[in-house]
């Protein structure tokens, strides 16, 4: 088995066609190792987003290769490539994305549902005992506060038992109180279970509870850091970027 969990080598990914073609990551190498927790920061348009899809093969780089647990996704068919996402990945998004007539224990279950499956019922049951979560089980969202909506997004995504966990601005939609809540529990996932997470985010404060961070800009990898920095590090570095070169 690799130490790397998904592996994104000279990734081009972009937009429009032609002249009016945007290029959104230019010549991105870099690679996730597993049991780790990575934070993707940047000014706003560096293509944090675009490698996080890219890398979850939610969209197809324009050149260059990703794989994930060895498995090259340019070479899978679009049925091939649903099926590695729903089984080896897991997303999370700002948003929570839960459908607000089912409960908790059925939105956790509902990607496995619409593939067919009927995930056994102690497993739904796992994955939201490992977010905090057994007691509210048959609650909707409505009747959950925010970070307890994002708990359910999060056992939504661990399933699977995914090989990597991608966030997209996890955080974004909580307060500092609720955000730390969900930090802790992606931090608990990496240290105590092994689990991959690599997050988006445009907070200081959650990136340094990363084990690195892959600065972006301008669709490039800035700097990439694997010692501790203190939010104010974070910050100052990423004022640099949004700055730009001298
Ligand atoms: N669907 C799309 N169609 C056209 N352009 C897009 C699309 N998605 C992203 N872009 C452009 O690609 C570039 C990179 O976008 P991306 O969302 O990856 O950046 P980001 O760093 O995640 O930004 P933010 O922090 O604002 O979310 C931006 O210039 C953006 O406008």
């Amino acid at each position: 088995m690799t130490t790397q969990t998904a592996v994104l080598h000279d990734i081009r990914a972009g937009y429009g066609t032609g002249d009016r073609q945007l290029v959104a990551l230019d010549g991105v190498s870099v690679a996730f190792d597993r049991g780790t927790f990575t934070a993707v920061m940047g000014p706003s348009g560096s293509g944090k987003s675009t490698l996080l899809h890219c890398a979850a093969g939610l969209e197809r780089p324009l050149a260059g290769s990703v794989s994930i647990d060895g498995v090259r996704l340019d070479d899978l068919t679009e049925d091939q490539l649903t099926r590695l996402r729903r089984d080896r990945v897991g997303f999370v998004f700002q948003a929570f994305n839960l459908v607000s007539a089912l409960t908790a224990e059925q939105n956790v279950a509902l990607p496995a549902r619409l593939a067919g499956r009927r995930p056994p019922a102690a497993d739904v049951a796992a994955a939201l005992a490992a977010v905090g979560l057994a007691g509210r089980r048959r609650h909707r969202p409505s009747e959950l506060s925010g970070g307890e909506q994002q708990r359910v997004a999060v056992a939504r995504a661990l399933l699977s038992r995914p090989a990597v966990v991608f966030a997209d601005e996890p955080t974004g939609a909580l307060d500092s109180v609720t955000s730390r809540q969900i930090l802790d529990l992606l931090r608990g996932l990496v240290d105590e279970q092994g689990q991959t997470v690599v997050m988006v985010t445009h907070d200081p404060v959650a990136a340094a509870r990363a084990d690195r961070i892959v600065f972006l800009a301008d669709g490039r990898i800035a700097d990439d850091v694997r010692s501790p920095l203190a939010p104010e590090q974070i910050a100052a570095r990423t004022a640099r970027l949004v700055a730009g070169p001298c």
